[in-house]
């Protein structure tokens, strides 16, 4: 029996990666895709946001960052998916793990190598590395995730482009090129990609990374920064759009360099569709999402991912700016006797 093909999507936090994804889901390629999804934070919002209109089996894994806590997890899901391939309640051709931004891929790649099981049905085709060209060169010098990230790249894929200057793009991609000259790169605006240079590629050699990490088979070793936290704020009653406009460009202003990462699925007073919201740092967008359906259970619920965040300013400020409670029909008053 062939192995099934395996690519990890790695990259830094709000790099791109489920945009590129959604695209590869998007794209009339034939084959079918069981997609591996590990967000950063007790609740994601990643789900919501990938296209599911055809037949990609998308499973989540959150809690935890997938290189640590979650390993065991993705042993299983991926034990799982191949135990229900094999008798028939599912068809994929490949998986696509997308790790959380602040995974070191060395330790999910491992996964693949390391466990008999695991590599008796599975083969790392390629590790795709996202890097945001705004943001990539302040959190190559701050994190040492985006460094192993881009270090272990079979492809790195520049997004964000549209937002610096060609010199900018010039000297980050010599930057990544001395990180890592294995590795060709490649543009990706908005996620468009040449998408046959990211499949099926027999990009990952394991003799190329044993020559960068000789420890790679065997150190499981990895050190997360644990200042970086999530919040995450939820809400069931609809938000004034007016008051949340007012108070997030006022978070974002104060706090930007603290808020590494922001995302939520929120509901609008008035507004018939979910409200996606995007972030990293300072740099903040909205955008539609999918229309509420009749009856269908409405929360708004935001992650915010960074260091030191002010949790208690969040979460009252955004209190703060859901709308009123609708007035209860009013009910004829009981006469007491
Ligand atoms: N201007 C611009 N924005 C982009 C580009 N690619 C993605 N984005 C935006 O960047 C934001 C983050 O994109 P995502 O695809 O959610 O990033 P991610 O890597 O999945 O984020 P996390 O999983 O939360 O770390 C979204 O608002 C995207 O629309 C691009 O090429 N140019």
């Amino acid at each position: 029996m062939s192995l099934i093909p395996v690519t990890i999507l790695t990259g830094f936090l709000g790099s791109g990666k489920t945009t590129l994804l959604n695209r590869i889901l998007k794209e009339h390629h034939g084959q079918r895709i069981a997609v591996i999804e590990n967000e950063f934070g007790e609740a994601g919002v990643d789900n919501e946001l990938l296209v599911q209109d055809r037949d990609e089996q998308i499973v989540e894994m959150n809690n935890g960052c997938i290189c640590c806590t979650v390993r065991g997890d993705l042993l299983r899901i991926l034990g799982e998916l191949h135990a229900k391939r094999s008798n028939g309640a599912l068809s994929f051709e490949r998986v696509i793990i997308e790790t959380t931004g602040l995974a070191d891929p060395a330790p999910v790649a491992q996964t693949f190598f390391v466990d008999e099981e695991i590599s008796g049905r599975y083969e790392l085709d390629a590790i795709v590395t996202l890097v945001d060209a705004k943001h990539a060169m302040m959190q190559l010098d701050e994190h040492h995730e985006a460094q192993e990230q881009v270090g272990f790249a079979d492809r790195l894929l520049l997004s964000k482009t549209d937002l610096v200057t060609e010199d900018e793009v010039r000297q980050l991609e010599q930057r990544l090129k001395r990180m890592n000259p294995r590795a060709p790169i490649l543009a990706a605006h908005f996620g468009e990609a040449p998408i046959e240079q990211l499949l099926d590629i027999h990009g990952f050699n394991l003799n190329a990374i044993l020559e960068i990490e000789p420890d790679f088979l065997t150190d499981v070793e990895h050190e997360h920064d644990d200042d970086v936290v999530s919040f995450v704020f939820r809400a069931e009653r609809p938000f004034d759009t007016a008051r949340l406009d007012d108070f997030l460009g006022t978070v974002v202003q104060v706090y930007g360099t603290k808020l590494m990462r922001y995302k939520g699925v929120l509901e609008l007073a008035g507004r018939p569709r979910r409200v996606v919201l995007q972030g990293v740092h300072m740099l903040m967008a909205t955008d539609e999402g999918a229309p509420w359906k009749a009856g269908e259970k409405r929360e708004s619920r935001i992650v915010f991912i960074g260091r030191e965040l002010p949790k208690d300013i969040l979460q009252q400020g955004l209190d703060l700016c859901l709308a009123a409670p609708v007035a209860a029909e009013t009910v004829p008053a009981r006469r007491e006797r």
